[in-house]
């Protein structure tokens, strides 16, 4: 059980490891409840808005199992998403699509898109942190060694900038962490409107 004296505490709808991590980095504790929603984007729907609206839908599906005890706490969601020339890239079904999203992505100027979610006194705010990405132009073997590896498989765009492709990129504009998934200067302002102590 939580207790309310230690360090501020939100319930995570995510089962992101990297977003735990980049909480803790805030001194804030946190308990995963992930959150499985519909991932369709809206024909028509910008990726700003898209991104935004998943946010919002993870943290209202994590506040409908939350107990009304449970609701004392706020509820945290986040959802990224990489978007090159205005296409969407998620997070890839397989090696083949995580090869074509690499290829995609290779030698390119994208954005990383995250929005963050703040359910807390009936009411939900939500952020958009977004990040210019270059990426430097890859060979096959790099791409075919990098799927061989695992590290795109859960993640938006078929990379983590924390893993092996950070070796790839040649600068950001933006939020290093956002880019990983929970962008650390937007979470923490979201806290700190709610007074949610944090630093
Ligand atoms: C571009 C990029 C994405 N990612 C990750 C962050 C997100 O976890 C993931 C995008 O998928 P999301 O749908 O945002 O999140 P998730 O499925 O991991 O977790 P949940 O829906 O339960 O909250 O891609 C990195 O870790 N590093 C990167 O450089």
């Amino acid at each position: 059980m939580h207790n309310p004296e230690s360090l501020p505490f939100v319930y995570l709808a995510s089962r992101s490891p990297r977003r735990v991590e980049l909480l803790s980095q805030l001194g804030v504790a946190c308990e995963p409840l992930p959150a499985d929603i519909d991932e369709t984007q809206f024909a028509g729907e910008s990726p700003e808005k898209y991104v935004t609206r998943l946010a919002r839908e993870k943290a209202q599906a994590c506040l409908q199992r939350l107990t009304i005890e449970q609701k004392a706490h706020p509820v945290l969601a986040a959802d990224t998403t990489v978007v090159l020339d205005g296409i969407v890239l998620g997070k890839p079904d397989d090696d083949i699509d995580a090869r074509n999203m690499l290829i995609a992505l290779s030698g390119s100027l994208h954005e990383v898109h995250t929005a963050v979610a703040l359910a807390f006194n009936n009411q939900i705010d939500v952020v958009l942190s977004t990040t210019v990405v270059e990426m430097m132009t890859l060979t096959e073997e790099q791409i075919e060694r990098y799927i061989t590896s695992g590290e795109p498989r859960d993640k938006a765009g078929s990379y983590g900038i924390q893993g092996k492709a950070g070796a790839w990129i040649k600068r950001i504009e933006g939020s290093y962490s956002g880019v990983m998934g929970l962008p650390v200067f937007e979470t923490a302002e979201l806290l700190r409107k709610a007074n949610l102590a944090v630093l």
